[in-house]
């Protein structure tokens, strides 16, 4: 054996002496986590998933990271033991906006792990519907694109659902120009792709292939999915899609904007404790008389609260109401964000608290 097939072999018992160490403590976490979930039953707690002790757990283990492994390499390693060890007490279930191989769905992965059972659904709608049924544990919908901005189909589902908000995952999105092994590349006339992703390319689309036609689907997947059949369309979707469909890419990372990112909600019946980072989500209604907004963000002004987000509604109750979607740093349970809360309650005709979150981790 020559001495780099010794050191060879030196390391690999080495490698393996570790992991059988890694396999006794993974399954000795798996077995506590077994034991939370008696607890949990004793005391007749239906929430397995704790969002806020999850954010915790990854947020400390990326302090304590010293490398060489990043700090996001090792928050998705453990993400996916917490995955595995929640399955081991109650396996959840989450809606998303499907069909298969979408961005949400990604985001779901991202955000439960992969041992989440994810069911995809046809609209935000059913999201909603799906959880608000107690079919499925939670939902995962989309809510704003660093390009596009706001989308405006789930904030108005927000108006209609007693739903929560529980956390937020935040995507990258990269999207390609798809074809299926029968596409006549040169002869592309049709490309299908989601309105947002149609969006967040037009200027290359402009640059590449200005005068095909552009058609908007429900989803990328669908966009995907629909090329299949068609020799002279072509699709832009991301990488889940690509996989899933088995297309190629003329043309990667296609969007106008190297940052573009999409913001997803967690949607359930449950209430997230504090994490130590939060965020909250209102809503607010108000009569439209100058200064509506104004008189509004006063207090959160006076309580030096910052704002992350504020977005402006037309109302489905009066013709001209407005009503206010405002994100801020902080939990409802703090004391210094109840009595911002009971202030903007005093001057609003309606405010709905949507939710206190953990703050997106990874
Ligand atoms: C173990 C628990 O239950 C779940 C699993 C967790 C884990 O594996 O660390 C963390 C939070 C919960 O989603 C817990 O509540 O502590």
């Amino acid at each position: 054996m020559s001495e780099s097939e010794q050191k060879l072999k030196e390391l690999r018992n080495r490698i393996d002496t570790i992991d059988s160490k890694l396999l006794t403590l993974m399954s000795e976490r798996a077995d506590c986590a077994k034991s939370v979930a008696q607890v949990k039953q004793l005391e007749g707690d239906s929430f397995y998933y704790r969002p806020e002790r999850e954010a915790q757990v990854l947020r400390s283990i990326m302090q304590n990271n010293q490398g060489p492994l990043d700090d996001e390499e090792v928050a998705r390693l453990f993400r996916e033991i917490m995955s595995a060890c929640l399955a081991l007490e109650q396996p959840i279930q989450v809606a998303y906006l499907g069909p298969e191989g979408t961005f949400t769905q990604a985001a779901s992965i991202k955000h439960f792990g992969h041992s989440a059972v994810c069911v995809p659904m046809a609209t935000i709608d059913e999201v909603f519907r799906e959880v608000l049924a107690g079919a499925v544990n939670y939902g995962i919908v989309p809510v704003e694109n660093s390009t596009e901005g706001v989308i405006n189909h789930t904030l108005d589902s927000f108006m209609e659902s007693p739903l929560k908000i529980c956390g937020e995952v935040e995507l990258r999105i990269h999207h390609h120009l798809l074809v299926s092994e029968h596409t006549r590349r040169d002869k592309i006339s049709r490309i299908y792709s989601h309105a947002q992703s149609l969006a967040q390319c037009r200027k290359w689309l402009d640059s590449y292939y200005p005068s095909a036609e552009r058609v908007a689907v429900n989803s990328n997947a669908e966009a995907a999915k629909r090329i299949k059949s068609e020799w002279h369309s072509a699709a832009i979707a991301g990488d889940m899609a690509a996989e899933l469909y088995e297309l190629e890419k003329v043309a990667e990372k296609i969007e106008d904007r190297p940052d573009n990112s999409t913001r997803f909600l967690i949607i359930g019946t449950q209430e997230a404790l504090p994490s130590g980072q939060d965020k909250t989500s209102i809503m607010v209604s108000m009569r439209n008389q100058p200064g509506a907004l104004h008189e509004l963000l006063e207090p959160f002004h006076k309580g030096n609260i910052d704002l992350t987000r504020v977005e402006t509604r037309p109302s489905n109750t009066g013709t001209w109401n407005y009503v206010f979607f405002i994100d801020f740093l902080g939990h409802v349970h703090d004391p210094k964000i109840a009595e911002v809360m009971k202030n903007v309650a005093a001057k609003a005709s309606d405010l709905k608290i949507l939710g206190s979150y953990p703050k997106g981790v990874l």
